[in-house]
């Protein structure tokens, strides 16, 4: 296996807005640290996501809702430092956006300069209009997220698929059209129908990005964990997961274990 365009020195916007427009699927996964996202980009994927997905998967929270702009600035300032080519996105986290317009352009200029990302992402659609104008004006890349958004969760209650009903689907087409005329360079779709997911990535100019949203989308994201399983708990059936480093992971540990009581590690020649 080999990196896919290594002609491509460094991933942009402008990069993922081409290969829409050439046909080419975008991939992109999380990355909340400096060494996975050194793997992760030097793998050859486009976009590196530094997700509140981190609340779950890095700090076990049950929701995305705890984690804080200070903390997703540490999170995305060590992916920064590992990332040489991929596109980094930052998730803004609930509450640092919803306030107000100030308080959103507040939030993404922290991002922006103390972490070194090249973008935001933001949940929602008309209701956050106002505060994603701001931030595109101030020269921000936006990328909208639309269906499943997590940091509503307590809004809708469950993790179910999002807009099977024609109101809720023809809302979302909306907000998607709209994300998009006031700038944004993307949009992330989570858990819809495929159909849905289809007839969007096919009226909009700008690239969908698609989780547990069918093939149709633009590209793919997956959070890492899952992907590599290093997370055996987290099944929904959108996953399909690449690696079982839970149980290599697993295995390792515990030969390790066995080596420190046996005396066996470390040996001599492990020794000064
Ligand atoms: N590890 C991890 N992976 C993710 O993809 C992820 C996070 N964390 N945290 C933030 C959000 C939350 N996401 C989620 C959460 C649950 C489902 C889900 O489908 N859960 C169950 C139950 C769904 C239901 O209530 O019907 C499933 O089996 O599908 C999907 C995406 C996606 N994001
Ligand atoms: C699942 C992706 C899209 C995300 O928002 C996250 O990881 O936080
Ligand atoms: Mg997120």
């Amino acid at each position: 296996m080999s990196v896919h365009n290594p002609d491509i020195k460094r991933v942009t916007t402008h990069t993922i807005q081409e290969l829409k427009n050439k046909g080419e699927k975008i991939s992109a996964l999380t990355a909340y640290d400096f060494s996975m996202a050194r793997v992760v980009d030097a793998a050859g994927v486009e976009m590196i996501l530094v997700g509140d997905s981190a609340s779950n998967v890095m700090a076990g929270h049950e929701t995305t809702l705890p984690i804080t702009l200070d903390q997703m600035i540490y999170h995305a300032s060590a992916v920064v430092r590992g990332v040489k080519r991929a596109l980094v996105v930052v998730d803004l986290p609930f509450g640092s956006y919803q306030g107000n317009s100030s308080e959103a352009l507040r939030s993404a200029i922290r991002i922006m300069k103390e972490s070194g990302a090249h973008a935001v992402k933001m949940e929602g659609g008309l209701e956050i209009k106002e505060s994603i104008v701001r931030i595109l004006s101030a020269g921000v890349p936006v990328m909208g997220h639309l269906g499943l958004t997590p940091q509503s969760i307590y809004k809708f209650g469950t993790y179910a698929v999002r807009a099977k009903e024609e109101a809720e689907a023809e809302k979302l087409m909306e907000d998607a059209h709209m994300l998009e005329s006031i700038g944004c360079f993307g949009v992330v779709l989570e858990k819809i129908p495929a159909t849905l997911t289809k007839t969007v990535s096919q009226s909009l100019t700008i690239p969908t990005i698609g989780i547990g949203a069918g093939p149709d989308a633009d590209g793919q994201i997956l959070v890492i964990h899952d992907l590599l399983g290093i997370n055996n708990e987290f099944k929904p059936r959108f996953l399909r997961r690449y690696a079982d480093l839970h149980t290599v992971m697993t295995e390792a540990i515990a030969h390790y274990v066995d080596d420190v009581k046996a005396n066996d590690f470390p040996n001599e020649k492990e020794a000064y």
